[in-house]
């Protein structure tokens, strides 16, 4: 039987989903908190989050929290606490976002210790999903059936679903590769050329790696899509909210100059000082989140980052 699905928070990627699974024949409520901007949603059938993709007619847009069978959640990370009380107890939930709390440093699965739940990660840019371009995620917990159903229910005809039993280390290839693209962005924007940027997202996994081994998550999952694949789309594709942030500041502008001039989440800039926070209590060196995190901070500038990466001591790879 179909099972009626709830995507929570109607930006680009609860907007995208919601899309994708209405035209895939899904029974979808996409509720967000805002009513007024729900009622102009209900009217224009569009989000101006992604301008030109039509709300299929199928699709439920409310502002009251819907009953369903399974819960999507694709807020912004630093609100999904939040959002969880205000939950229908039971019903499974797929956590979409990427990041780590502030604060606490956890994982999204490590927030969520009460109920059923799993993460949906990979090289996916909601643009691209919305508009029933081809792509492939990963669907990871530990619970062998939940993870058979959920992909069951979720899977279309251009959204290739891969199971993983390994949601910790999907989820942290998800949150870790939002800071290296911002990286890539610095490099690029500051014109340091491709080999700069090769190297970097290289050693980016190779750091991404370590603490993914001392979380005790599994080697295969850092190749797979969660974490080598949207690590390659986030530090490659210019539409990446990372990478462009890392352009602009590798270009000189400010951080809150960049921030100022843009509504959707960029979780980077909150997730590299809780990476970083969260490898250290782990004894993990990890150099790259490092130069981000004192970049944001404005402990270094672009130029005194890259030179402290250049001239760490020289080891085998
Ligand atoms: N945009 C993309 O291509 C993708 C984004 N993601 C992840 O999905 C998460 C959400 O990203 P986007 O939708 O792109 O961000 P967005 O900035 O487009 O939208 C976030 C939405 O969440 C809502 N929101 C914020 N706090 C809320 C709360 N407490 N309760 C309810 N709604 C709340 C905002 O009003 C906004 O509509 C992020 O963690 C992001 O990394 C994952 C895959 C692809
Ligand atoms: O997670 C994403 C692609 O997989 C979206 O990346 P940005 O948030 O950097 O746009």
């Amino acid at each position: 039987m179909n099972k009626s699905i709830a995507v929570i928070g109607a930006g680009a990627w609860g907007t995208a989903l919601a899309i994708l699974l209405t035209k895939a024949g899904r029974p979808v409520t996409l509720w967000a908190r805002d009513a007024q901007k729900t009622a102009a949603m209900r009217q224009s059938r569009e989000n101006p989050r992604l301008p030109g993709v039509a709300l299929p007619p199928g699709l439920r847009v409310t502002a009251e929290m819907p009953v369903a069978d399974i819960f999507l959640l694709a807020v912004p990370m630093q609100s999904l606490r939040a959002i969880l009380l205000a939950l229908p107890p039971q019903a499974p939930l797929v956590l979409c976002c990427k990041g780590l709390e502030t604060g606490t440093n956890l994982l999204p699965p490590e927030i969520v210790t009460t109920r059923s739940c799993a993460i949906l990660t990979g090289p996916n840019f909601a643009h691209e999903i919305a508009v029933g371009l081809p792509a492939a995620a990963v669907l990871a917990t530990p619970d062998a059936a939940l993870r058979t159903k959920l992909i069951k229910a979720l899977h279309t005809p251009t959204f290739r679903l891969y199971g993983s039993p390994d949601h910790i280390g999907a989820a942290l290839g998800g949150a870790a590769k939002n800071v290296i693209a911002i990286a890539a962005g610095v490099v690029m924007g500051a014109g340091l050329g491709e080999n700069a940027r090769a190297a970097l997202i290289t050693r980016g996994l190779a750091e991404i790696a370590r603490l993914a081994a001392a979380l005790g998550g599994k080697a295969e999952t850092m190749s797979g899509l969660s974490g080598l694949g949207d690590l390659l789309l986030t530090c490659t594709g210019t539409s990446s909210r990372n990478y462009s942030l890392g352009f602009g500041l590798g270009q000189g502008q400010g951080l809150q100059e960049i921030l100022g001039s843009r509504s959707a989440v960029t979780e980077g800039v909150m997730t590299a000082p809780a990476l970083l926070a969260r490898a250290a209590t782990l004894k993990v060196d990890m150099p790259i989140t490092q130069a981000v995190t004192k970049l944001l901070s404005g402990e270094m500038n672009v130029r005194e980052t890259m030179a402290a990466l250049m001239s760490r001591a020289l080891k085998d790879e």
